[in-house]
């Protein structure tokens, strides 16, 4: 039997008029991991979450949860808990009525509304109005509704967002945790940095399409080594590397060499007798793959 733990987007399209804003995108998220969800603003991540929640019918295709529709769930708040970005709250009601009337509509016990406030670490202000919250705290409730049914699956847009640094270290805890527990945790951001050192895997879009999915391992396979190398007589330099077989690049700061190490470079100057002012191996990082993959000149 199919886990409803597993979240299946299979080939969907969305079409805003002539825009496709999401274009037969398929990608599949396993339960007891954290995974980004990861594009540059615009790419289509939040059309993606709101099509898999129920929230926008699909022009093509279909996202579900282990092959059952978000509407056809038998109780989705105990099946899948969601975070979009722009959670709306009543200003005039306190966190604890909010999460009282959520418990009360889903017949989800009310030991569970203390329980999650103290998850969130909002127990403290549960009963000041939300339209005094900053924004982490307005965070930390809209991830308290989410908890609240206790389910299987979590579905999170930037919940990184407006959190202090104590706050982001503390939330990538608790989707570690929340994933070891056996839940499917999928969480959206723009910047790979911001979630690097929370999750497992990696699904990147870019323009409504899938560029990269994998482990967040299988990105940095992605790395390229390169060296930065110059000389008081730059010709000269690209000259010999290039008589040396070199692929060679000029930028600003000197010569690009990419896929070898500095000790050729430094070698093949050497032998050509060419004096160098610069020698230094360069590993683009994580966050350059990823803005190279989104094709990010941001
Ligand atoms: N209701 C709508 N009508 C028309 N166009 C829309 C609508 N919703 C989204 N779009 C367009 O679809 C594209 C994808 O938007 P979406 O909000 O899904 O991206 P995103 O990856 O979530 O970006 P962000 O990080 O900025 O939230 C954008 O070009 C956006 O302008």
């Amino acid at each position: 039997m199919t886990d409803v733990r597993t979240i299946e987007v299979e080939a969907v399209t969305k079409r805003f008029g002539a825009v496709a804003a999401v274009n037969s995108l398929s990608f599949q998220v396993a339960p007891g991991r954290v995974t980004g969800f990861l594009g540059p603003n615009g790419a289509g991540k939040t059309t993606t979450l709101r099509m898999l929640l129920g929230l926008v019918r699909p022009t093509e295709g279909r996202a579900t949860f282990g092959g059952v529709a978000y509407a056809d769930l038998d109780s989705p708040l105990r099946t899948v808990g969601a975070a979009l970005e722009a959670a709306s709250f009543h200003p005039g009601r306190s966190a604890r009525n909010h999460l009282a009337i959520l418990a009360t509509a889903s017949r989800i016990p009310r030991a569970r509304i203390d329980a999650t406030l103290d998850l969130v670490g909002l127990s403290e202000f549960a009963d000041r109005r939300v339209g005094g919250y900053s924004l982490g705290m307005r965070q930390r409730l809209g991830l308290a509704s989410a908890l609240l049914g206790d389910p299987g699956v979590l579905v999170l847009d930037e919940p990184i967002n407006g959190l202090d640094p104590e706050g982001i270290k503390w939330i990538r805890s608790l989707l570690r945790a929340l994933a070891g527990e056996g839940r499917t945790v999928l969480v959206s951001s723009h910047l790979l940095s911001e979630v690097q050192q929370s999750v497992d895997d990696v699904i990147i879009i870019a323009r409504g399409e899938l560029v990269h999915e994998g482990t967040l391992s299988s990105l940095s396979a992605g790395d390229s080594l390169s060296v930065l190398v110059d000389a008081p007589d730059r010709a000269a330099l690209a000259a010999a590397l290039s008589a040396a077989g070199f692929t060679v690049t000029a930028a600003r700061a000197g010569l690009v060499v990419v896929g070898v190490e500095a000790e050729e470079v430094g070698r093949a100057a050497f032998a050509a007798g060419v004096p160098l002012s610069t020698l230094h191996r360069q590993s683009s990082g994580l966050e350059e793959t990823f803005l190279h993959l989104v094709g990010g000149d941001r």
